[in-house]
């Protein structure tokens, strides 16, 4: 399938979710990939699921932490020799970021930094550390997974929807700043997926409300992410950059 064979990718919330689909299906598919998460027994528990453990490398890191994701990076190039490309879905997904409660811990400062410093700000910091070595290797893909929360206002805290719509903005910059260099940079922005932490979250009458909101059938598995981030980062989709794609089975009325 597709042509990632012998490439080298850094997927961050590797440890669970979108990222974990993801990190199985680029091995599968002949990648070599930097699993990076802040939960080391997620971390261990991925490295079960994936059938050529040669192809995986797996880091503890912090997306709040700057000198954590610099050594991140640094890590991947010492170990695969180059970078082609890096997903970016580890997210602050905690219950007090993803409440539906609308109350006066929305306009809470701290919240918003913390959630911004993570979702937002660390992903941007990634981005700066991985472009000279895409550049190096004359161009590859960078992947931002943002949400469909980033429309739905009434869904979930407004600082995660901002953390969300800002990776929006960030696509296209990266899109424009590095785009000669060959270097794409896309959003995908998924709707109600059931994951782990995605349904843990989510009421049963908020998942009947999303599944009533979409055209297709029934909600979204990681897996059906994963196809798309690895479209994206494939040579396949040379020609698409600075788009923000939904995949949400649908959700038309956002
Ligand atoms: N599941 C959904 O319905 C849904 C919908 C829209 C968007 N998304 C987005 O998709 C992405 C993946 O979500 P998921 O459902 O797979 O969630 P998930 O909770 O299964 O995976 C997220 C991973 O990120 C890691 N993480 C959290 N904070 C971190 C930090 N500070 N540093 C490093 N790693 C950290 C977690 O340990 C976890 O393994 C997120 O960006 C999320 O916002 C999910």
């Amino acid at each position: 399938m597709r042509d990632l064979d012998g490439n080298a990718y850094i997927v961050t919330g590797a440890g669970s979710g979108i990222g974990e689909a993801t990190t199985v299906s680029l091995v599968r598919s002949g990648a070599k990939v930097v699993a990076a998460d802040i939960d080391e027994d997620a971390l261990a528990a991925l490295t079960e699921h994936v059938a050529d453990k040669t192809k995986l490398t797996t880091v503890q890191f912090d997306l709040a932490d700057e000198a954590s994701i610099i050594d991140l990076v640094d890590r991947a190039k010492r170990d695969h020799g180059r970078i082609d490309g890096v997903v970016n879905a580890a997210a602050d997904l905690s219950q007090a970021t993803m409440s539906r409660d609308c109350d006066l811990a929305d306009m809470d400062a701290a919240l918003w930094a913390s959630v911004l410093q993570v979702n937002l700000i660390g992903t941007g910091i990634i981005i700066r550390e991985v472009v000279p070595h895409l550049r190096e290797a004359n161009g590859g893909s960078i992947v931002n997974i943002s949400s469909a929360a980033a429309w739905l206002g009434e869904a979930v805290r407004p600082a995660y929807a901002a953390s969300k719509i800002g990776l929006h903005a960030m696509t296209r910059h990266v899109a424009r700043a590095w785009g000669r260099q060959n270097i794409r940079c896309n959003c995908i922005a998924p709707g109600m997926v059931l994951s782990q932490t995605g349904s843990a979250l989510m009421t049963r009458q908020y998942q009947d409300d999303m599944l009533a909101a979409i055209c297709l059938p029934d909600l979204g598995q990681p897996d059906d992410i994963a196809a798309g981030i690895l479209f994206l980062l494939s040579e396949e989709a040379r020609w698409i950059t600075g788009q923000v794609i939904p995949i949400d089975g649908g959700l038309i009325y956002k």
